[in-house]
């Protein structure tokens, strides 16, 4: 699939061909590889390559939330693609490096209070980084460490394994009507698609946050495993999945995922537009400072 995202200077600026990671990340040794093999990636995105599996985990560093900045979507979006070009790589795990937070979702604050080209800008990223995970050739698992509320729990439900880590804290869901605002057409169909529609409907309409056993049961997730063994379970459930030959894997998912993914392929603009539209309203721009507002309060 061609990236062609069409953003600003400033983003077009971490485009650039992969960004090595500054300070001590830089040219660190991948966990395991013992070989001098070099993990890469850019200042949010670290990547540490296990060449020899075809694997490569991909972990999530935007403290304190992971909350999915236009520059973090961006970073994200960079590291997919060059990972989805190497033929070393066959799969790519997605954990985060934020101790309890997988990701805490869209950002809201790419959404409060900006103009519209900005919101339009912003909500093509979050398209763009959809369809990059979700129609991947690469076998995309989720190794959830952490709570994973809507545009988080849209990023695990379009890997193709999720395995949650077992602590109640760790919720997962779209929660989006309890900030006022509401899960796009496509946030949905892949929730229908994950837990069927009876399911789907009650979950959306009263933005369920499943804690880990009642994930499980509902099917938003695959495995709910101990803590420490996120990792090890999501390197196992690779294996299984890498000892299918790519080429009938791969046109097995796209065979399932093309038409839910043709839907926005098909109306990508009106969807910017509506999006654009519905967060611009005062009432929304209200719901969403109130939130906001709440999760300042939270702390003190
Ligand atoms: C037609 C289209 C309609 C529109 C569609 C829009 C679809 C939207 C999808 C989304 O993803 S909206 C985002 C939903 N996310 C949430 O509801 C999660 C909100 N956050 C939390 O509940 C908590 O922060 C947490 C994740 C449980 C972590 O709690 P913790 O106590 O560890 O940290 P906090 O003190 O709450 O947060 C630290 C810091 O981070 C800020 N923050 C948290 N989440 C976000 C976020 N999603 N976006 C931006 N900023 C966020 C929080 O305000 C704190 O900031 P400071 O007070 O330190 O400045």
């Amino acid at each position: 699939m061609a990236l062609t995202v069409g953003l600003r200077p400033l983003t077009r600026a971490l485009l650039r061909p992969w960004a090595r990671v500054p300070g001590a990340a830089l040219g660190r040794p991948a966990a395991g590889s013992g070989d001098g093999v070099r993990c890469f990636g850019s200042p949010r995105v670290l990547v540490e390559p296990d060449p020899a599996a075809g694997v490569a985990v991909m972990k999530m560093r935007n403290p304190p939330v992971n909350s999915l900045s236009l520059e973090f979507l961006t970073e994200l979006l960079i590291s997919l693609e060059k990972l989805e070009n190497d033929k070393t790589f066959r799969g790519i795990i997605i954990t985060s490096d934020c101790p309890g937070i997988f990701s805490a979702g869209l950002d809201l604050l790419e959404m409060y209070g900006r103009d519209p080209a900005h919101c339009a800008e912003y909500w093509k990223a979050v398209q763009e980084l959809w369809l990059r995970v979700y129609l991947s050739n690469l076998v995309v698992i989720g190794a959830i460490n952490g709570i994973s509320p809507a545009g988080g729990c849209l990023l695990s439900l379009s890997c193709d394994y999720r395995v949650l880590a077992n602590n109640p804290k760790y919720a997962i869901g779209l929660n989006e009507t309890l900030l006022g605002i509401i899960a796009p057409f496509w946030f949905k169909d892949v929730l229908v698609n994950t837990i069927g529609h009876r399911a789907a409907e009650r979950a959306l309409q009263l933005g369920f946050l499943f804690p880990p056993s009642d994930a499980l049961q509902v099917g938003i997730v695959d495995q709910v495993v101990p803590e420490d063994q996120v990792q090890s379970t999501a390197r196992s459930v690779m294996a299984q999945w890498l000892a299918i030959p790519d080429h009938a894997r791969q046109l097995t998912k796209n065979l399932v995922r093309k038409p839910t993914a043709d839907r926005l392929l098909q109306q990508r603009d009106a969807d910017i537009q509506n999006f654009v539209r519905f967060i611009s309203r005062d009432s929304i721009q209200k719901s969403l400072h109130v939130y906001l507002e709440k999760l300042k309060q939270k702390k003190g």
